[in-house]
């Protein structure tokens, strides 16, 4: 938050930039806070955007970028002049955890994410089995991790599991999440 107000929360409202891979409910999340409602959604294409307001009165724009293997080759065109990056995981697919830390060190080498802070969501955690953030058998990274962003490197050098990527990063905030049934960290805009 304090990123939040320093880049001028004033003069315009705070841009807040979703991404992860497809299927993570990304977009879920996006129409569950701008409705409260449960909205099916279908692969999004681009990006969606709404104006929300959390109860504190902090007005802000939530950006849902797709996150198709196609598609992310431009989220480094989201990433310019944001306040908070909010990067959603779908605890289900444990599969697929590798590929999403890969995703999200690429968006962390980005310029502009130097100091802003980094909301990851372990989402879908109503789902019997999910990964939980203290998970005992965590992937093994497929390579070794560089570490050229010192504010995101030590973290995704121990990417072994999602406890760890919190913990290791002071700008990296770990909440479990469930768009199903709205963990109210969410509703009550507390990122
Ligand atoms: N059980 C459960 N399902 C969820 C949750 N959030 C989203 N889903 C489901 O996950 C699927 C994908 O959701 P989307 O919101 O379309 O995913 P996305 O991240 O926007 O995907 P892309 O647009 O392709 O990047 C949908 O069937 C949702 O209903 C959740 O918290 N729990
Ligand atoms: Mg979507």
């Amino acid at each position: 938050m304090g990123k939040l107000i320093s880049k001028g929360w004033r003069k315009r409202d705070a841009r807040v930039i979703m991404l992860g891979l497809d299927f993570a409910g990304k977009s879920t999340l996006l129409y569950k806070l701008k409705s409260g409602q449960a909205v099916e959604t279908c692969p999004t294409v681009g990006f969606n955007v709404e104006s929300l307001r959390t109860p504190c009165g902090i007005s802000f724009t939530l950006w849902d970028v797709g996150g198709q293997d196609s598609l992310r080759a431009s989220w480094p065109n989201y990433l310019e002049d944001i306040n908070t990056l909010i990067f959603v995981l779908d605890s289900t697919d444990a599969a697929r955890l590798a590929e999403a830390m890969a995703a999200l060190e690429e968006a962390l080498r980005h310029p502009g994410m130097a100091g802003t802070p980094v909301l990851l969501l372990a989402n879908k955690q109503d789902v019997p089995g999910a990964l939980a953030p203290a998970h005992s058998s965590p992937p093994k990274p497929t390579r070794r991790i560089s570490q050229q962003n010192s504010h995101h490197g030590a973290v995704l050098a121990t990417c072994l599991g999602l406890s760890s990527l919190a913990a290791a990063c002071p700008t990296v905030t770990m909440l479990r999440s469930s768009t199903a049934l709205v963990c109210p960290e969410v509703q009550q805009g507390c990122f």
